[in-house]
């Protein structure tokens, strides 16, 4: 290996690095050398793990070049950037992604072979960054891969945990979670900063002194505690594109690693608590989605993590424009991915007053020009309300300018609605209750210009129920929506190379540039009669079920038979997401059968006349404190443990629970699904985004008007879609029927639920409180509402999918089913997250994409 050619030196390491994403020779010369300096090893005991080391850093390298000039670019362009501030980043694995967006997957396929390794085993060494719980996260993500695809400039700020969401066991059905210990092998795609330390205080006290220069009075914060936070970057390409941009994350550290006087007085646990303190500070990820923790940690995480990045920005303006505060919001454009970040108003308020010296109303003017607020969701349990204790105790400044930002508010409030004393108690950013706290939405909405959903129906239910009062105040235009997306590089060309390359080809487009113009899909629209093309669909559905067939029987030791349905509901598990409705279904479907069977009816004749044979395929994690969420994980691992080891059933039904659901299982699941379920309570599901990805890998949905499911049906059209359930409009009047009229059970629900009782899944008093939750208090999710709805839906759709078995002939199943699949993704091109970042960027941050 150390003949390879010798490097050409006066090209200069500059192209050497570019040159290793065309040419096998330069990567396998790079990789060797990786192998031997980085990795002190040498190619005879080299192994995947050091395969994978030695090609990310190789492909590094290449990437770093981009990342330094994109930096020099849009440091000499000096035009407006945004900053997006996420709690989560939800990245998955960095390698393929890298690959396709640098259009170097080939030439390192093939360089690998050469150097005796296979880059599907090369790709399997990499963990996930699972620095999110869900959606949220997830979004996060795909928002920065499209920023740097649109060549917009656009960095996101969130935290380095050591620990991300946990990984989850299934034991005897219970979920049990270990700690997700990402970094064993380090992180070759994150760059360290050293010299990128910003300290960050806590506690203490204020005091008021008077500006020498200038004789005016000024508040001080003092006497608390100090940390250090140090930026990890991470590059972040385009796809065929050089813009990439950059992804810093904050890791906390002590301002000295070690207290000496304490060790050499012997107290040895007090020399490294400090250190300990400060580092806990990003060690772990809350494992909570959709409900706000309340911890002190979590406090210090968001304070922490909004400080340093605020401090970072505002060093970064000052270095091009000093103190010409009036360009800030011209240059700078903030968006707060929900309230986790809502303090960064407070600390930029605190820095332009406090540290730079600008009046209140100046820098007030600038603080709500520069930033916008996400709302994720309505449900109250994860609006983030901080008691004023708490947060007068760690942040005693941020709470006296809270309490002055809410003065000047109600203030204006009292002028425009004189006397309406309700409306004032309402709108506070204090709510006056037991505990007295902070509501962070209310003080997201005061200190942002821009207010947006993530779908119509949720931007919509935001400004008629939990914001209606700020739409009163603000009036309506601060209100907007951004229907969220996914980035069609890892949801499509990633997870589905097969899929990706049909429709290359059928587009003539061998450089896949409808990866970046999704809406290009429409064209696949005058195939939809043409059976050949029908045929290469359906296998390629087909070889994805046989990989997730595989992924299955690996994780669970469960064989499916991919010829049968796949009914997939993946995500995390959520009373509202109705993970039990689905399990409920299940059950009632296993005790027809059992019926059937006992009144004599074949096998066959109930697979062609009652229920076609099917694999329910269930995946996500719950919060670890969360007991109903856990109560539905064991149900369903229970269901499955009793349907799929009855002798009778056979492959008419499997019942599989995947464990540990993340990002790389994701891009396995959703190309190998036949039908999804997005069955939220209405009114609940902001927006979903796994609805998108099933739809733009060709499966169908069975779904409820929530969320982004309604555009999914506008865009893909009725009859593509399985929509069943009560409205939005009429869930509060059946919540106000249960309580007062009672909870009606039907009787197919009447059997689920006696079955369950009669302990044939296992000891009933497990799932006392989720049957009785239903039954005596109040059915809050509607199960009983739309059960039987949502058996007739699934009725339907079986009848479209039909017995087809796997012939690969059978037009009906082509004419039917397939096309729907062909329509969906066709009309899918408005859910990529780059129309997402468009219309932000046009909407509310008003940035300009790079010029090239
Ligand atoms: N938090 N939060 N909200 C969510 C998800 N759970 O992370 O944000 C996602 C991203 O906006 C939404 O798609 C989803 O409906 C919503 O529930």
């Amino acid at each position: 290996y150390s003949q390879l050619k010798v490097l050409d030196s006066n090209k200069g390491t500059t192209q050497t690095n570019q040159g290793v994403l065309t040419s096998k020779d330069a990567f396998e010369e790079s990789f060797v050398r990786h192998v031997e300096t980085t990795l002190a090893r040498n190619m005879y005991n080299c192994d995947n793990l050091a395969a994978y080391q030695a090609t990310s850093n190789t492909i590094r390298d290449a990437l770093l070049i981009d990342w330094a000039n994109t930096q020099q670019k849009q440091t000499i362009q000096d035009g407006k950037r945004v900053y997006y501030l996420s709690l989560e980043f939800l990245m998955g694995r960095a390698m393929d992604n890298a690959l396709i967006n640098l259009n170097s997957r080939d030439n390192t396929k093939s360089s690998l072979t050469e150097l005796g390794f296979n880059l599907e085993d090369v790709l399997e060494q990499e963990p996930d960054a699972a620095l999110g719980n869900g959606g949220l996260g997830r979004l996060a993500a795909c928002f920065v891969d499209s920023l740097s695809s649109k060549n917009y400039s656009g960095w996101g700020y969130g935290l380095n945990y050591q620990y991300g969401i946990f990984k989850q066991k299934i034991v005897d059905g219970y979920q049990i979670e270990t700690p997700d210990y990402w970094l064993k092998y380090s992180n070759p795609w994150e760059i360290m900063r050293n010299e990128i330390q910003i300290p960050v205080d806590f506690y203490g006290y204020v005091y008021e002194d008077h500006d020498p220069n200038t004789g005016k009075a000024k508040k001080i914060w003092a006497g608390g505690e100090r940390v250090l936070a140090v930026a990890a970057d991470f590059p972040i390409p385009g796809f065929n594109t050089d813009n990439t941009n950059n992804l810093r994350l904050w890791n906390a550290k002590p301002t000295n690693e070690f207290d000496f006087t304490k060790f050499n007085a012997g107290d040895y646990q007090q020399s490294v608590a400090a250190q300990q303190r400060a580092e806990s500070i990003t060690s772990v990820l809350y494992p909570n989605d959709n409900f706000e923790s309340g911890k002190e940690l979590r406090l210090k995480q968001q304070y922490f993590w909004v400080s340093a990045s605020l401090h970072d920005i505002v060093r970064r303006f000052k270095k091009n424009h000093k103190n010409n505060w009036n360009k800030f919001a011209d240059q700078i454009a903030i968006q707060l991915n929900d309230t986790h970040p809502t303090l960064a108003i407070v600390e930029l308020q605190r820095i332009f007053v406090d540290l730079e010296g600008l009046e209140w109303d100046k820098a007030w003017e600038i603080v709500t020009k520069v930033f916008a607020y996400t709302n994720h969701t309505v449900m109250s349990e994860a609006l983030e309300k901080w008691p004023v204790d708490l947060l007068g105790r760690l942040l005693p400044r941020h709470l006296e300018i809270i309490y002055d930002i809410n003065f000047n508010f109600l203030s204006d409030v009292e002028k425009k609605f004189p006397g309406d004393r309700d409306l004032l108690g309402r709108v506070s950013v204090i709510e006056e209750n037991h505990p007295k706290s902070v509501r962070m939405a209310s003080l997201a909405i005061v200190g942002s210009h821009k207010v947006n959903g993530v779908a119509e129906l949720h931007s919509e239910l935001i400004k008629t129920t939990i914001f209606k009062d700020f739409v009163k105040v603000f009036g309506k235009d601060k209100f907007t929506n951004v229907t969220n997306g996914i980035t069609p590089r890892r949801w499509l060309r990633q997870a589905n190379p097969k899929l990706a390359a049909l429709i290359a080809e059928k587009l003539n487009d061998p450089n896949y540039e409808y990866l970046t113009n999704l809406g290009s899909l429409k064209k696949l629209e005058q195939f939809v009669n043409d059976d050949e093309f029908l045929k290469r669909w359906d296998s390629i559905k087909f070889d994805n079920k046989v990989k997730l067939a595989n992924l299955i029987k690996e994780t669970t030791n469960i064989e499916v038979d991919p010829t049968v349905l796949f009914d997939v509901q993946v995500k995390r598990i959520h009373e509202y997401k109705r993970q039990q409705l689905n399990i409920f279904a299940v059950i009632y479907r296993y005790l027809r059968i059992k019926e059937l069977l006992s009144q004599g009816v074949s096998v066959e004749e109930i697979k062609l006349k009652h229920y076609i044979s099917k694999a329910s395929i269930f995946g996500g994690k719950a919060a670890p404190g969360y007991y109903m969420a856990k109560t539905i994980i064991h149900l369903i691992n229970k269901v499955g443990d009793v349907v799929n080891n009855d002798p009778e059933i056979g492959n008419l039904l499997k019942v599989v629970f995947v464990p540990d659901y993340n990002v790389s299982k994701a891009e396995i699941i959703t190309p190998g699904s036949d039908l999804s379920n997005h069955i939220s309570t209405a009114g609940t599901e902001a927006s979903g985004t796994s609805n998108m990805k099933f739809a733009l890998n060709g499966g169908l949905i069975i779904g409820t008007v929530d969320g982004a499911n309604v555009e999914i049906t506008r865009e893909i059209g009725e009859e593509n879609i399985f929509l069943f359930g009560n409205l939005a409009e009429s869930v509060e009047e059946l919540r106000h029927k249960h309580i007062f009229e009672g909870v009606h059970i039907s009787e197919t629900l009447a059997k689920v639920f006696s079955a369950i009782e009669s302990g044939i899944f296992g000891n009933p008093d497990e799932y006392r409180a989720l049957i009785d939750g239903i039954r005596y208090h109040g059915d809050y999710y509607l199960v009983s509402d739309d059960f039987d709805l949502f058996l007739q839906a699934h009725t339907k759709l079986e009848k479209v999918f039909g017995h087809h078995g796997g012939d690969a002939n059978d037009t009906d199943h082509l004419h039917k089913w397939v096309k729907k699949s062909v329509l969906s993704v066709a009309n899918m091109g408005f859910f990529s997250s780059d129309r997402c970042i468009d219309e932000y960027a046009e909407d509310i941050w008003n940035i300009e994409p790079l010029s090239q």
